[in-house]
């Protein structure tokens, strides 16, 4: 689709040969505060995973998702919204599925062992591969955006209390008279969320005027986006993205979006907070505040920020 929009996501390089560079990290560093602050987001180029390992991963989401309804459901957690999700009305093109502590060895194997009780150490060892990779791009941007803002100090603690979550996806094409609206419009209810996708665009960020724009993403992009918890973190400073998935192309679209969660409080440092900034949200419990979106009640109201009503001062 031809898009006639002035909007366009900074794509920033994070080769290691750039930013293991100290000149380049810094000049990196600034490029990525000011695309957090103007959309919320921006596209990574992460050679770190490889283009044999993005097809692997992705060759073994087909695999996962053609496991029969029966097994997939199995996918459950006792935390709010990690699981299985499919044949939703409001969403009918999409189902997923949620791997939590995907960056560790436990993690995948507790999600593996559902799937496929007599073990695929294959699909294991990719997705555990590709999880590291993730986990350390997201840091690389964690650590820029807590220098930038001269608050790294709070970095050592935040990065002991952090845990992730992937979810894989797959959107089917919309049949005839069906929309193809893919995700509805949402913010993520992370603290930042990075997604990658196989083959077909479909992603669209919604800017601060209000248009929708599509991003065009290559193998190597990673889109890197603020959810509401570093919103609040950071007292507004970042706010997190809308982003919706419409699906244009032929389909079957499959995508891996990686969440990170805070497993504790997160609270706003007081170098974010003066006279002409005062506190925007009061210091909450992160997995408790998912409980309270994740309720049929408050999902029924369709907020248009749910952290807001949960501990907007
Ligand atoms: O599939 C995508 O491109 C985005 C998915 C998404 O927004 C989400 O899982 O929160
Ligand atoms: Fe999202």
């Amino acid at each position: 689709m031809v898009s006639s929009t002035n909007h366009k996501l900074a794509v920033i390089n994070f080769s290691k040969e750039k930013v293991g560079l100290e000149s380049s990290w810094a000049a990196t560093r600034d490029e990525v505060v000011a695309a957090m602050e103007e959309y919320g987001c921006f596209v990574a180029l992460y050679d770190n995973v490889s283009s044999q390992l993005h097809e692997e991963i992705f060759e073994s989401l087909k695999q996962l998702f053609d496991l029969p309804t029966s097994t997939k459901v199995l996918n459950k957690s006792v935390k709010p919204l990690f699981g299985y999700v499919g044949g939703i009305p409001l969403v009918p093109l999409y189902e997923s599925l949620g791997i939590d502590n995907p960056n560790t060895l436990e993690g995948i194997q507790n999600f593996t062992k559902v799937m496929w009780p007599e073990g695929n150490d294959s699909f294991r060892e990719t997705l555990l591969t590709y999880a590291k990779s993730q986990v350390e791009l997201e840091q690389m941007v964690m650590q820029m955006i807590f220098e930038k803002y001269g608050v790294e100090k709070y970095l050592e603690s935040y990065k002991k209390v952090f845990s992730y979550l992937t979810r894989v996806q797959k959107y089917r094409s919309p049949k005839e008279n069906e929309s193809n609206l893919a995700f509805v419009s949402h913010t993520d209810k992370s603290f930042m969320s990075i997604v990658h996708q196989h083959q077909y665009n479909g992603l669209e960020i919604r800017a601060k005027d209000g248009e929708w724009f599509n991003v065009d993403l290559t193998p190597s992009s990673f889109v890197v986006m603020a959810g509401d918890a570093i919103m609040a973190w950071s007292n507004n400073k970042i706010t997190s993205a809308h982003h919706r998935v419409i699906m244009e192309e032929k389909g079957p679209r499959f995508s891996i979006a990686q969440f990170s969660f805070v497993e504790g409080i997160v609270e706003t440092p007081e170098e974010f907070i003066d006279e002409e900034h005062p506190l925007q949200y009061k210091s909450f419990d992160h997995i408790e505040f998912l409980r309270f979106y994740a309720k049929p009640e408050n999902l029924k109201q369709k907020h248009e920020l749910p952290l807001k009503v949960y501990c907007g001062v």
